[in-house]
């Protein structure tokens, strides 16, 4: 445990119930925040199912699970986040709407609580901006699906004071993550590279080079990664895939980082991968079905 005693979390998806999985079995009290009330239900249910599946392969014993989900509570209602030490947002990557959370919180949060941001890519300093904090903001960025993946990207904005820093690197060590620090550059290192790594294989797809099925197996067995680029694009999302490679083609002004249409035309589309029941696989039989 750091000296952070209290987690806020903003955005009960994917990630948002991730960060509080770990915050929660690392000891830390989780209070997580989403705009209904079903959200949270969901999102609670899925932090069960996943801290059930760390039981059964033995990583952790029905009392630490039974333990940590007691340390959870949820609600819609922003008020409840008055007491954290530490606030996660982890909401939809949009900056208008990341934007209209600080606005809402800050007045909230006490003013010695950190905010920190689970951006994949959006820029540090102009989020800070948007805070009354920015000295004591930064980037906390986890990896999906963050009770499995080791890494954490720390990122500092131009403001952000060095006891900010410190205090986020205790409690992601605290986690038994390790750190990476990245200069705030759009997408930081991860997804810098990752995430043209993505495009490509869509574009891959896009030009009839190969079905879902060959560039996935040809990545998987040729390049030894765990999952295929389109695979890993659905896992993501394919709105944050999109939303990723928006921000490095506006943010370094380089053609290379143009979205492949066809990924634009599969968000366009409401296919957003495994959260929405379809992307480059069909999600919805027993298999998945690749879409093309
Ligand atoms: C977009 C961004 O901003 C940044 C990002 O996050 S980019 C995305 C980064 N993530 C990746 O690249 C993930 C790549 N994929 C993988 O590493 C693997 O496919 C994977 C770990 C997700 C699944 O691994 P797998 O071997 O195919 O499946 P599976 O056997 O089900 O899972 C492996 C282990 O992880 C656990 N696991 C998987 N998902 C989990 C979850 N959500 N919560 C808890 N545990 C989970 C499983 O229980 C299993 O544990 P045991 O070994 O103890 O049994
Ligand atoms: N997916 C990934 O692999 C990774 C994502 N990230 C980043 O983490 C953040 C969250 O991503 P992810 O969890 O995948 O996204 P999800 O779409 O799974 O979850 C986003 C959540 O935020 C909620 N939300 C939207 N607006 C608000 C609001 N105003 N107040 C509170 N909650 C809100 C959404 O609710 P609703 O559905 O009702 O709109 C949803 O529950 C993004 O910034 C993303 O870039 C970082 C690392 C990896």
């Amino acid at each position: 445990m750091s000296s952070l005693k209290t987690i806020g979390i903003i955005g009960a998806g994917q990630m948002g119930c991730g960060i509080a999985h770990v915050s929660a079995m690392a000891g830390y009290k989780v209070h997580i925040y989403d705009l209904s009330q079903d959200r949270i239900e969901s999102g609670l249910a899925t932090i069960n199912g996943n801290l059930a599946r760390q039981v059964t392969s033995g990583k952790t014993s029905d009392e630490d699970r039974k333990a940590a989900l007691a340390r959870i509570t949820g609600s819609n209602d922003l008020n409840d986040l008055a007491q954290v030490d530490l606030a996660i947002e982890a909401a939809t990557e949009d900056e208008s709407v990341k934007r209209k959370i600080y606005a809402q919180i800050c007045p909230i949060l006490k003013p010695e609580a950190l905010l920190a941001t689970n951006t994949s890519s959006l820029s540090i300093t102009r989020l800070a901006s948007a805070t009354d904090r920015p000295e004591r903001f930064m980037g906390i960025h986890f990896m999906n699906p963050v009770p499995v993946m080791k890494l954490v990207e720390l990122v500092r904005g131009i403001a952000t004071d060095e006891s900010t820093f410190s205090a986020a690197r205790e409690y992601v060590t605290s986690l038994e993550k390790t750190i990476t620090v990245a200069e705030d550059f759009p997408a930081f290192i991860v997804n810098r590279i990752l995430l043209p790594m993505i495009n490509e294989a869509i574009y891959t797809l896009y030009e009839g080079v190969g079905t879902v099925d060959a560039i996935d197996t040809a990545m998987r067995l040729g390049a030894n990664h765990p999952m295929g680029p389109l695979q890993l694009a659905d896992f993501i999302g394919l709105d944050t895939c999109l939303s990723i490679m928006q921000v490095l083609h506006d943010g370094l002004a380089d053609s290379k980082y143009r979205p492949c249409p066809l990924l634009v035309k599969y968000v366009e589309a409401g296919w957003l991968g495994r959260k929405s029941g379809r992307g480059f696989y069909d999600y919805r039989g027993e298999v998945p079905v690749p879409t093309r």
